[in-house]
């Protein structure tokens, strides 16, 4: 499958931060991948040297072929960046067309408008939008020039529900229509309801680079949640990743459940409403942050 957009080992640091740690990354043609990890884990910076607004102080990074540094490269990408700022006069129609005269191929402005929400608001000025409407605009800016590859930095943060959706729904019917994306969110939801490949990244380096239920697989981990009584302490048990109060309740994360149930019977303490689950995307992907960071202390 054609690579639109590659890195091989970069690294990138700023003064002593190493911010990314000789990352390797694919995105295929098609793909609507995920950029996952905590705040400070490298995914903007990831993003930037993508899009060429940061170069990689060791390493390369390869867009569309070409290098992100060239500009008639850049044209066949789009991008939203975390923080935009819209020049509040124009008008909703008029930042879409201006945006769009930069590109050579351009999407047709009444159907972007409407496939982000936006439809009825092509008069209004920016400055009159709200903030979920503007957010909204800033990525679909990021379709204006009918991009193969969209680069999209925590598209939906500070939007309720309803936009939430609709914008998923936009970012859903470019990719339907053979768009390629990478997403970075903290909504873990997001990254589950869109993307069929998870990138996991935490202190600058890749954790896990799979499809979602592989990384889910892999990580394997599984919540058993039991009532411990009065007892103040478990014994100590094999194979726990976490431990989680609340109240009574006790959750234990563990990747081999069926060992653990049976050396917590063994043990003879006292438990009740033994329940085991699987994790959410983020107790996995905690969970991996958490085992990584540990292998290198
Ligand atoms: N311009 C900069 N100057 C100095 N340090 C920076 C700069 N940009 C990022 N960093 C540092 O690099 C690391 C990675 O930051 P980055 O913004 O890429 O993380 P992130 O995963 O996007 O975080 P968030 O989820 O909070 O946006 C952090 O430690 C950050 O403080």
């Amino acid at each position: 499958m054609t690579v639109l957009a590659r890195t091989v080992e970069a690294t990138r640091r700023y003064g002593d931060v190493l911010a990314l740690d000789r990352v390797s990354v694919d995105i295929r043609a098609g793909e609507l991948v995920g950029l996952l990890g905590p705040n400070g884990a490298g995914k903007s910076t990831l993003i930037n040297l993508f899009v060429g607004l940061r170069r990689p102080s060791s390493g390369t990074v390869e867009l569309l072929g070409g290098s992100p540094s060239d500009p008639a490269v850049r044209r066949g990408i789009g991008v939203t960046p975390q923080e935009t700022g819209l020049p509040e006069v124009l008008r909703v129609g008029e930042i879409v067309d201006f945006v769009s005269s930069h590109f050579p191929r351009r999407a047709a402005k009444a159907e972007l408008l409407d496939r982000f929400g936006l439809g009825d608001l092509v008069k209004r000025q920016i400055g009159g939008l709200s903030g979920g409407q503007k957010r909204r605009l800033a990525v679909a800016l990021a379709f204006a020039g009918r991009p193969r590859l969209v680069f999209l930095d925590e598209p939906t943060t500070g939007l309720d529900v309803e936009a939430r959706r609709a914008l998923w729904d936009g970012i859903k019917a470019f990719h339907e229509d053979g768009g390629t994306v990478l997403l970075t969110s903290h909504y873990l939801e997001e990254i589950e309801a869109l993307a069929e490949r998870v990138v996991v990244v935490g202190h600058g380096r890749v954790l896990a680079d799979d499809t979602m239920r592989a990384v889910r697989d892999v990580v394997g981990v599984r919540r058993v949640s039991l009532d411990a009584g009065e007892l103040p302490e478990l014994p100590e048990l094999p194979g726990v990743a976490a431990v989680e109060r609340e109240g009574g309740r006790v959750h234990l994360m563990t990747t081999d459940p069926d060992r653990l149930v049976v050396e917590l019977v063994r043990s003879g303490a006292p438990f009740s409403g033994l329940e085991i689950r699987p994790t959410s995307l983020e107790e996995a992907f905690l969970t991996i942050t958490a085992a990584k960071e540990h292998a290198h202390v």
